[in-house]
């Protein structure tokens, strides 16, 4: 999966947990170059383990201290009902200069510290903690992720995250207080275009479109419209050069307010970033 170039100054990144989300950031980082002896996974099931190296040609081993005694940064990214238990798992293999950092929705930085410093290790307790919020789009290196940095995260413990998350895409450094909204829009958001998409796709086929036809329209009206949007025209104005007076996109939108697509949006959104504070709360079984 290499592109070659590889630098071999880049930062030993360690994954704490190997699924879907981790395995974007790390088939991004190979895609671009990172050295695969530079990033290393656990996995808690040998089946899990063998399938996760194959697949990236990186080493995976169990959850243990000596898995990240090597490591330049630690990123867990197990489900976060298992996020403070996983890092407890690894503390005795962490260095005074070792980078934590979290993918775990809800999981706050002082959760984490508080992980760490209840290990009664002194040089543990200012340990660099760095919150990140990533998306999937990170396996094609078009993701974008927030970080905010902990309490005792220098400018440098910041810079090792930034460096692995830019190289799988775009990151905004946000107020941890912004976190969980953060995540309900960026974090989420591929999942409320790939509904759309759908809809658009079974919508094209009850109008007599060949399925196979419709799927590729959409891909491409979809790839298109992200390009138009990168470019930096507002969304309401990109709306309206589509939207001829009394034409048959105003009929479709007229259709879609009424449907209350704006208040669906702000609906979901909110309960996204309501469900990311529960799932950051120590009682919460259901993460
Ligand atoms: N998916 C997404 O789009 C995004 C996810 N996130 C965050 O990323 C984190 C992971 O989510 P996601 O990748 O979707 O979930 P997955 O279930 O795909 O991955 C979690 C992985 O962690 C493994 N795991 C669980 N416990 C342990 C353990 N003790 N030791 C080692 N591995 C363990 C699981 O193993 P097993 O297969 O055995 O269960 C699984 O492989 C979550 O906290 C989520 O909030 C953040 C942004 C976006
Ligand atoms: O659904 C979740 O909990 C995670 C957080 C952001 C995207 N997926």
């Amino acid at each position: 999966m290499s592109t070659g170039g590889e630098r071999t100054d880049r930062p030993r990144v360690c994954f704490l947990g190997a699924g879907t989300m981790a395995g974007a950031v790390i088939g991004g980082m190979l895609s671009a170059g990172w050295p695969a002896d530079r990033i290393t996974a656990t996995h808690r099931r040998p089946e899990g383990r063998a399938a996760v190296a194959e697949k990236y040609g990186i080493e995976v081993t169990e959850t243990s201290p000596e898995a990240v005694a090597d490591a330049d940064l630690v990123v867990v990214a197990v489900k976060p009902y298992a996020a403070l238990d996983v890092l407890a798992s690894v503390v005795e293999g962490l260095s005074p200069h070792t980078v934590v950092a979290s993918l775990c929705a809800g999981i706050t930085c002082a959760a984490m510290e508080s992980a760490l410093e209840s290990t009664g290790r002194v040089q543990l307790a200012r340990l660099s903690v760095v919150r990140v919020m990533p998306n999937t789009a990170c396996l094609v290196r078009a993701g974008v992720s927030g970080i905010s940095a902990g309490r005792h995260a220098d400018e440098q413990a910041l810079a090792r995250v930034v460096e692995v998350m830019q190289t799988v895409g775009s990151t905004v450094e946000i107020p941890e207080a912004q976190q969980d909204a953060l995540a309900a829009v960026s974090g989420s958001g591929g999942a409320y275009l790939a509904l759309v998409a759908e809809a658009m796709i079974e919508a094209g086929v009850h109008q007599g479109l060949p399925r196979t036809v419709a799927d590729d329209l959409v891909r491409q009206t979809f790839a298109g419209a992200a390009a138009l949007l990168v470019e930096g025209e507002h969304p309401a104005v990109l709306r309206e050069q589509v939207t001829s007076p009394a034409g048959s996109t105003a009929a479709a939108i007229n259709a879609l307010e009424s449907a209350g697509v704006r208040a669906a949006f702000l609906s979901a959104i909110a309960a996204a970033t309501e469900r990311n504070r529960a799932l950051g709360a120590p009682a919460d079984e259901s993460r």
